[in-house]
C-alpha cells in the first residue's frame, strides 16, 4: 500500500534536505503561509528567477514556495486522496482548479518575473499531479501541443534532476545550443522541494524535458538521494476539455 499519509509525510521531509533552507519562510516576498487569504494586500517585491543561457524562457525560482505553503500543498493532496493506491502517481484536473492551484499561478505572474510575457485569463486551467516514488521518473518529451505557451512546474517533498535536450536535431544545431559544447546528455536541472519552474517559448516548444528513474542524482559530485517527491504541474489548455484527454508519459 503507497498511501502517504501525514506521518510518512514528515518522515519524508527528513529524506533528501538537510540542506533545506527555511529561511524565506518568515519573508513575505514568498509565497508564505497565507496562501490565498490575503490577496488584497500591496504588491510585494518582484521576485526574480534564474535564468539559463543556453534554454531561453526557462526559468527558476529557488525555495519559490516557502516551508508552510509546500507543506499545505502537501496536506491538501494528501486529505484530496489524489495517490490513494499503491499504481496511482497521476491525477489531472481540469477546468476550474482548486483555489490552491489557482493562488499559485496568481502569486507567480503577480510577485514573480516566472510569467512575465503571458497574459490571458484564465491563467491555468489544468492542473496535473505527478507522484514519483524513489527510483521514478518521467520520460522525456515536448508536453503536448494542446497546451499553450507557458507552464509552470512546483516541486514538492524531494529533490530531482530534470534533463533539457534540444527537441530536435535541428534545434541540436541551432547555433546559439551548440555554441557552449556537446549538448547530448542535455542540460540537468536540480529541481528542489519548494521550486517553481516556468517554460516558456524555446524552452516550452524546443526542448523536452525527462527525469530520469534513478534513485540517486549526482550533481557536479553531490549525490542525492531521492525521496518520494510530488510535483504540480500548471497548463492552459488552447482546445476544449474534452479534446483534451492525454496519455501520461510515466515510467
Ligand atoms: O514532475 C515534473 O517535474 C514534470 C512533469 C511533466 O513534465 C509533465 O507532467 O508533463
Ligand atoms: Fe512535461
Amino acid at each position: 500500500m503507497h498511501e502517504l499519509n501525514t506521518d510518512q509525510l514528515e518522515e519524508l521531509f527528513g529524506s533528501d534536505n538537510s540542506d533545506f533552507d527555511d529561511s524565506f519562510s518568515d519573508d513575505q516576498t514568498r509565497m508564505d503561509a497565507r496562501l490565498g487569504s490575503d490577496r488584497n494586500r500591496s504588491p510585494a517585491r518582484m521576485l526574480t528567477s534564474e535564468k539559463f543561457g543556453r534554454i531561453p524562457g526557462l526559468r527558476l525560482l529557488r525555495q519559490g514556495l516557502s516551508h508552510s505553503v509546500q507543506t499545505k500543498l502537501l496536506d491538501t493532496i494528501i486529505s484530496a486522496k489524489y495517490f490513494n493506491g499503491a499504481t496511482n502517481n497521476q491525477a489531472m484536473h481540469f477546468g476550474d482548479l482548486p483555489q490552491q492551484f489557482q493562488d499559485i499561478g496568481q502569486w507567480a505572474k503577480r510577485d514573480t518575473d516566472l510569467l512575465e510575457s503571458i497574459d490571458r485569463e484564465p491563467l491555468f486551467d489544468q492542473a496535473i499531479l505527478n507522484l514519483y516514488r524513489p527510483g521514478e521518473g518521467i520520460r522525456s518529451h515536448v508536453d503536448l501541443q494542446k497546451f499553450d505557451d507557458g507552464i509552470l512546474i512546483v516541486s514538492l517533498l524531494s529533490s530531482c534532476v530534470m534533463i533539457m535536450t534540444p527537441a530536435s536535431e535541428a534545434q541540436k544545431h541551432a547555433t546559439s545550443y551548440s555554441e557552449e559544447g556537446n549538448l547530448d546528455d542535455g542540460i540537468p536541472i536540480l529541481l528542489r522541494p519548494g521550486d517553481v519552474l516556468a517554460m516558456i517559448g524555446p524552452a516550452r516548444w524546443d526542448w523536452a524535458h525527462c527525469i530520469p528513474a534513478r534513485l540517486v542524482d549526482d550533481v557536479n559530485g553531490d549525490i542525492i538521494q531521492r525521496g518520494s517527491r510530488v510535483s504540480i504541474t500548471l497548463r492552459k489548455l488552447n482546445c476544449t476539455t474534452a479534446d483534451a484527454i492525454e496519455l501520461g508519459h510515466r515510467q
